[in-house]
């Protein structure tokens, strides 16, 4: 089965379709990572070609371990799609070639498709991944680091061949439009987290207008954690009922949603029916008032805000998407 893929400024084509491995809210972490190892070797057995993972998901060597089962006997490397993200503490210039090196050691490769810097705000350098102080706050870079500063030490990777492809996560719109305009390669990509609730239409057009591809993180608003953060696009009546009449789930209408408006998604699950059903939404279309009956539902109802470093400068969540 080859699935449908958004064309990156680079030429590749990166799948519209990944499987997600990151943990979910900070403090419900599992602490084994075969659940990982076991939902990527499902998924790739399922049709997925596109991976996502990230330094700071500390699951990449479960991820590595299912790629070095698959990769060469189920899939060839060059017909699967791997991201990785550059962590917060790892912004200082001098760290992103090691963390990249780590993360590709990590998964058993030798290149990556995409590497992304996770968010633009720099925390203190070293291998703790959510430094706080005493009142919870994260500890931020001294001095801190500019995000164009971490964008070219990246761009070196990609003249290494280290990486095919960079870009952004969680950047907003103009902080987006400063890497646009200064870096000397432009981001392919640019993961935020979108769903119903946080439709994203300005980051959108700004990215299709720069020739920028969004990835949606996230894509399911995290069901299961609601408790956390009151965010449930599965439950909202309008999809329940979109769904019902399409003879899909409101998760499979959410992810069809974001693809036909060319948006790549990432879920996560490490259930083998549900890494399935999210991959069966390439069989059905929906209607032009659908997709704006979907997009209606905007609150800009954000899961991820980090507000533990709410106060650095480059603090996203306060700029427009
Ligand atoms: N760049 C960034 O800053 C961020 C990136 N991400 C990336 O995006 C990915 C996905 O985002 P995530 O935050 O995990 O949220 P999702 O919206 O993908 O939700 C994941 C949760 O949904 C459940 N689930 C999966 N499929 C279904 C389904 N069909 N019906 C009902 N429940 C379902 C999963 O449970 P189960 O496993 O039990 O099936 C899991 O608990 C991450 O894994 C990560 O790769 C995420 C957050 C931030
Ligand atoms: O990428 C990510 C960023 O931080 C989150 C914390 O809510 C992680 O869980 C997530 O997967």
């Amino acid at each position: 089965m080859a699935l449908p893929a958004a064309t990156l400024r680079t030429g590749a084509r990166m799948p519209l379709l990944g499987l997600g491995t990151g943990p979910g809210s900070v403090g419900t972490w599992q602490t084994s990572t075969e659940p990982i190892y076991e939902a990527v070797k499902v998924a790739i057995d399922t049709g997925y070609r596109h991976i996502d993972n990230a330094e700071s998901y500390a699951e990449e060597q479960a991820v590595g371990r299912a790629l070095r089962e698959k990769v060469g006997s189920v899939v060839e490397r060059k017909d699967i799609f791997i991201t990785s993200k550059l962590w917060n503490t790892r912004h200082h210039p001098d760290d992103v070639l090691p963390a990249c090196q780590r993360s590709l050691t990590d998964l058993g490769l030798d290149y990556l498709d995409l590497y992304l810097m996770h968010f633009p705000v720099a925390w203190t350098r070293g291998d703790v991944y959510y430094p706080k102080d005493e009142n919870g706050r994260a500890i931020l870079a001294t001095p801190d680091v500019h995000f164009m500063d971490t964008w070219k030490a990246m761009e070196k990777l990609v003249d290494a061949g280290l990486v095919k492809a960079i870009g952004v996560s969680n950047f907003n719109i103009s902080q987006m439009e400063e890497v646009l305009t200064n870096g000397r390669i432009k981001p392919a990509v640019n993961q935020v987290e979108s769903h119903p609730y946080l439709v994203c239409s300005k980051l959108l057009k700004c990215a299709a207008d720069n020739n920028v591809v969004i990835t949606a993180f996230s894509p399911l608003g995290r069901p299961g954690e609601e408790s956390l953060h009151g965010v449930s696009p599965l439950k909202d009546p309008k999809v329940i009922s979109i769904a019902e009449k399409h003879k899909k789930t409101p998760a499979q209408v959410c992810l069809r949603w974001q693809v036909q408006r060319g948006v790549v998604v990432v879920p996560k699950s490490t259930t083998p029916a549900r890494i399935l059903e999210n991959s069966q939404i390439f069989d059905f279309e929906l209607s032009t008032e659908d997709m704006e009956t979907i997009s209606g539902l905007n609150k800009d109802a954000r899961i991820v805000k980090f507000g533990m470093c709410d106060d650095h400068p480059q603090w996203p969540f306060n700029g427009e998407f």
